[in-house]
């Protein structure tokens, strides 16, 4: 933050002249900080000023002329808490006034900020904040204050100024470097921690490990300092740093397994694994391959997790949940588990040791006869559902994820065909898997259902706090506007300033608001919602229906981050708030979030091999109901974290879905780096980091160009060039393409921009493509069937290699688009 000014203000400690020289020229800026302070102090220096605390040149004049109470002498002035964070936040996000016809940044060009403006040289402000993990020029160590050190004997004293003891200040309202341990008052905080790159750190401790189990259980979750210093979108990014950066995350020596500590290997594998642990943290676990279960110590066992996953060593029994002497291949079970095998109708005397397979089967050491098989009764699964119990992967798809037809053993004549479904979050793919299920799987099981339910009731809450954001924004905006701010030059008069606007909610709504929007900050939603939905369902029709909520809406392609379904679900928040309210086929399909098993959902299913329309005589007295069975394996882009690691630990798969959305072109993407880019640009960097993937050599790969509804009604207004890998799209004039739309032009373009980067990255090999509407469920079928045909064409391709490869562009399926 850096005032422009040529005549830098005195600094505050300067002693007066008996006759003062005539004040020096100020400016804009300097006139709204003097405003704030109180009558007669003085400016502070450029150098010295303090971040955590609020200079808000946008005020409205009645506020801005009353003078602030302060805690201290130098202390940050007390303000509401939300209207404090929110200045702070637009103290950090702009660097200067903007021009009367700018607009105010919006909260997705808040939230990356590795740099924020300034031309302070204060290393240890945020302004300048430290390179992130650098290594050429390594983060300046905290400085810590002169009196830091004789006041550190005081246990909670803040290690950068030394002040407070027990409590410092608002008890609380401290913050503890995650690594080292040391704390920040609101003064120091973020000086002393800087950008955050890592979460909460000082800049010294950067790269260090979380090694204290305490300070292990708050990462990610944030804090009310935190909160009421940044602004909610910055909050979000530090956690999502804290929580994501390699350096916070658990180190393989401190996961003991079978009396040993992993490797850096083994530790990738586990959490690479189909289904790794969650929230995997340091201690002491037992792992029993043949089983596949997984548990800590003393604890019932976990979920099932890689067979591949090979740690020998003796298991350690369990004898600290209670003695049960029945013994599952070798470790004494926990009573939860005896339980478990007792409602499975598993006669379990004492002393008895069983053998029990990854299946479910089981027999008695040594006898060679399996006895049978756990997980065979419908209720074993339902209860072990409901004790957060393992339930064998496979198994439960088995049931539900099958094709409801029946398939005879003699005419399954195909191995499962694993396709793995991947994109860029948004991009439509959960969609795509969830109308595979309606169209070839069978109905969702009343736990789908249930999780379903509850992540549409909170869902409501996370729109309309974006909402909300963004109406914020759109009020701030409204009255610099009407207020003339940008026009503000010396001596002009100032105008009578607004203090509504159309985007201004009355004080009931915005106390709701405002309340909405600090347990978002805090990242405490999940706490309150979906738990207190039907209590608040009311006020929240209420203000989604308030005009000001609406005005917001309307703007809704400025609203990133905002998902086209927010409407629909928030038209209908009464309804989905009830106890009674049961999710239909299209409130699931536009359910965001549905993601089985950190990112990987499987989907089991039989497609006929027939083509839809060859239901002739002769084709069914020929070729009778022949199914192939897929396996369609729907991993997030999250899931892709890593170092792609976890792709090389799915095998065989026959071909690779990835799905773009094509109206992603003029949208913005935040990278792991917290860099933002053009979303397009991001969803092609990471296809093309997928098929250069060594485990997909010689995979065929289908390109699903989806959301072609909101692409043709984008094109029209905003120009495909606007992404600079398509700057050089140049459609014919429209006299030229008379049948041909402007969308059909540019999804070809698009089309062939991807083929070209297929074949340059693998050899010249062909990249087939597919449009999609997801919404539509018969393009998702039809996407289906031409996938099938890719891979026939592939299989004869393979079996005529020896004689000549089969000639590709004989072939006729090539950039397919339903019509
Ligand atoms: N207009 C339009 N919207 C679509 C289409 N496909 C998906 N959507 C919507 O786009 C949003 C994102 O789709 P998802 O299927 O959740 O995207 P995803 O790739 O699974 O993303 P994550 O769940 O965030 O990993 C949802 O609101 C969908 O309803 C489409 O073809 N047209
Ligand atoms: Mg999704």
């Amino acid at each position: 933050m850096a005032s422009s000014s040529p005549t830098p203000p005195a600094p505050p400690d300067q002693p007066s002249a008996p006759h003062p020289p005539p004040p020096p020229v100020e400016t804009a800026w300097a006139r709204a900080l003097r405003k704030l302070l109180p009558a007669g102090a003085p400016l502070p220096n450029e150098e010295q000023l303090d971040y955590s605390f609020s200079v808000d040149l946008a005020d409205t004049a009645e506020e801005a002329d009353r003078p602030l109470p302060r805690a201290s002498a130098d202390g940050p002035p007390l303000l509401p808490l939300a209207r404090h964070r929110r200045r702070i936040s637009r103290l950090l996000r702009r660097p200067s006034p903007p021009p009367r016809s700018r607009r105010r940044s919006p909260p997705h060009q808040r939230v990356p900020s590795p740099s924020p403006p300034s031309s302070s040289p204060d290393a240890t402000s945020p302004a300048s904040s430290p390179p992130r993990c650098s290594s050429s020029s390594p983060p300046p160590p905290p400085q810590p204050a002169p009196s830091a050190t004789a006041s550190s004997k005081w246990r909670g004293a803040c290690a950068r100024c030394g002040k407070g003891g027990i409590g410092m200040g608002i008890i609380g309202e401290r913050e503890e470097c995650l690594a080292c341990g040391a704390r920040y008052c609101g003064g120091c905080v973020l000086r002393a921690m800087g950008s955050m790159p890592e979460g909460r750190k000082c800049v010294g401790c950067i790269g260090r490990p979380v090694a204290d189990a305490r300070r292990r259980a708050r990462l990610g979750k944030g804090s009310r300092l935190l909160a009421r210093l940044l602004a909610p979108a910055e909050v979000r990014q530090v956690m999502r740093a804290e929580r994501g950066c390699a350096a916070n995350q658990v180190r393989p020596e401190e996961i003991v397994v079978n009396g040993r500590g992993l490797s850096q290997a083994e530790l990738d594998l586990l959490l690479g694994c189909a289904v790794p642990p969650e929230r995997l943290a340091a201690g002491r676990f037992w792992y029993d391959k043949d089983s596949g279960l997984w548990g800590k110590e003393g604890e019932r066992p976990d979920r099932i997790v890689s067979s591949k996953l090979s740690i020998g060593g003796k298991l350690q029994t369990d004898a600290s949940n209670g003695t049960t002497q029945v013994f599952i291949n070798g470790r004494e079970i926990t009573k939860t588990e005896l339980r478990m095998l007792k409602l499975a109708n598993v006669q379990c005397p004492r002393n008895t040791h069983f053998w029990l397979y990854d299946d479910g089967s089981y027999e008695e050491e040594g006898q060679n006869i399996i006895k049978g098989n756990i997980w065979q009764k419908a209720s074993t699964r339902l209860i072990a559902t409901l004790f957060s119990l393992p339930i064998p992967r496979g198994l439960k798809e088995d049931t539900s994820l099958y094709s409801s037809r029946f398939v005879p053993e003699y005419l399954e004549q195909k191995q499962v065909q694993k396709l793995l479904l991947v994109g860029l979050e948004g991009s439509g793919s959960s969609t795509i898997f969830k109308q595979a299920k309606f169209l070839y799987g069978t109905e969702f099981s009343p736990e789908e259902i249930l999780n379903l339910k509850l992540m549409i009731q909170s869902n409501v809450y996370k729109y309309l706090s974006t909402l909300l954001e963004w109406r914020e924004c759109f009020e701030d905006e409204a009255l610099e506007e009407d207020r003339g701010f940008g026009n503000l030059s010396d001596g002009e008069p100032k105008l009578a300033p607004s203090k509504s606007s159309l985007y201004s909610l009355n004080q009931r709504l915005m106390h709701f608001a405002n309340w909405l929007l600090e347990i978002v900050a805090l990242g405490n939603l999940d706490a309150f919602f979906p738990a207190a939905t039907r209590e608040y369902a009311p006020i929240v029709e209420e203000v989604w229906k308030d005009p000001a909520i609406q005005a917001t809406y309307k703007r809704k392609n400025e609203l990133h981050f905002l998902p086209d379904v927010a409407s629909y679900f928030l038209d209908k928040v009464v309804e989905i708030s009830s106890n009674e309210y049961e999710p239909t086929e299209t409130d699931i399909l536009y359910a965001e979030g549905v993601n089985q098993w950190n990112g990987l959902s499987i989907l089991e299913f039989s497609l006929d091999d027939r083509g839809r329309h060859s239901d002739s005589f002769a084709d069914k007295v020929d070729n009778p109901t022949i199914k192939t069975k897929y396996q369609l394996i729907r991993m997030n882009s999250k899931g892709l974290t890593g170092g792609f690691k976890c792709l090389g630990m799915l095998e065989d798969i026959r071909a690779i879905i990835f799905c773009i959305s094509l109206a992603d072109y003029d949208q913005t993407w935040v990278q792991s780096s917290g860099e933002p880019c053009n979303k397009m640009i991001a969803s092609r960097d990471l296809f093309e980091d997928v098929i250069r993937h060594p485990s997909f050599d010689d995979t065929p790969c289908v390109l699903l160009l989806n959301k072609y509804d909101a692409f043709e009604e984008k094109i029209s207004r905003v120009p495909l060039t606007v992404c600079s890998w398509f700057s050089d799209f140049s459609p014919v004039r429209p006299h030229h393409i008379s049948q041909t739309s402007l969308a059909s032009h540019a999804y070809y373009y698009v089309a062939v921009k991807f083929k070209d980067l297929y074949s340059s990255v693998a050899d010249g090999r062909k990249l087939f493509v597919f449009q999609t509407k997801a919404l539509e469920r018969r393009t998702v079928d039809d996407a289906f069937r031409y996938i099938r045909e890719v891979l026939r064409w592939d299989d004869v391709k393979n079996s005529d290699a020896g004689f000549g490869s089969a000639d590709e562009s004989s072939y006729s399926v090539d950039m397919t688009s339903p019509s």
